[in-house]
């Protein structure tokens, strides 16, 4: 990408929640163009013919793999918050990024700096507690369940017990009303909350013999979300291949 010039943006999903503001973001920066707002109806040949050269795909999960190959397939890097891709979709990109070694794909799980940073917290403390449980709360017109963040939080909380080599969560229920422990998400218990009112917000909890711990993030803004949606947007195009959350762009 040519450094001086400012870089040429498509979001995807631009009438959302977060389509609204990213839009709003990259209009405001000086060194992105929002060179094209695509909403649900919209072809995505718009992108190409607008000649955008990083896409924001904040759509939906079941839309989201598709638009990303697409990009990719044209030579147009991404930065993907929409959430709830597993590990077959990651899969997918990758597969489909060994066809376009120039091309970058950054998928983060939130783009928050206060989330990331839980993260990784939460990953330094998992080996020395003995329990961990995740609650994330959410407004209600979340499509997917557990979030994107808790789902990401529980896989590094699962490695870091399992390379600590940590026994099983004591944990003496036997009797249980279906969803009551939460969902199992590799081996963390995690509790999904939608309210009216919260916008995205979590706490991990850890405990051991006579203490607990709780790191809470709490986003009451979707603003909170927008540097880290423009780093991704000005990093990417010297990341090729995929990364998976904002960690690296942040020296972490
Ligand atoms: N990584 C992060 O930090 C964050 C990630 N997110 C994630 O971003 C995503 C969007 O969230 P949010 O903005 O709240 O959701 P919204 O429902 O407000 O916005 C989604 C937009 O995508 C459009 N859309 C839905 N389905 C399709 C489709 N099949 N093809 C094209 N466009 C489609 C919708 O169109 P229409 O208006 O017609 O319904 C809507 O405009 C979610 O997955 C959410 O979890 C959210 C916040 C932070
Ligand atoms: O849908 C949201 O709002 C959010 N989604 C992301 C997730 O699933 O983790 C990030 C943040 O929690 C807001």
């Amino acid at each position: 990408m040519n450094s001086s010039a400012p870089i040429k943006v498509g979001v995807l999903g631009a009438r959302g929640r977060m389509g609204s503001e990213a839009v709003r973001a990259v209009e405001e920066a000086v060194d992105t163009e929002l060179a094209a707002a695509l909403n649900r109806e919209d072809p995505l040949s718009g992108l190409v013919h607008a000649g955008v050269q990083v896409a924001v795909e904040l759509t939906h999960p079941d839309s989201a793999l598709a638009n990303v190959e697409f990009c990719v397939d044209h030579g147009i890097h991404v930065v993907v918050g929409t959430s709830g891709l597993g590990t077959e979709e990651l899969d997918a990109i990758r597969a489909r990024l060994a066809e376009r070694p120039g091309v970058g794909v950054l998928v983060a799980p939130n783009f928050a700096i206060g989330a990331v940073l839980s993260m990784r917290f939460a990953e330094l403390a998992a080996r020395f507690f003995e329990s961990a449980e995740i609650v994330e709360l959410h407004h209600p017109k979340k499509a997917d369940a557990p979030s994107g963040t808790a789902a990401r939080t529980a896989q590094v909380i699962g490695r870091a017990r399992a390379d600590a080599e940590l026994d099983p969560m004591p944990d003496a229920t036997t009797k249980e009303f279906d969803g009551a422990r939460g969902a199992d998400v590799d081996g963390v218990p995690v509790h999904s909350v939608r309210m009216a009112g919260l916008v995205a917000h979590q706490e991990v909890l850890f405990g051991t013999e006579g203490e607990t711990l709780t790191i809470r993030h709490d986003s009451y803004d979707r603003r909170s979300f927008m540097p880290g949606v423009l780093l991704g947007v000005r990093e990417i195009g010297s990341r090729p291949g995929l990364t998976v959350g904002l960690d690296p762009l942040l020296g972490l």
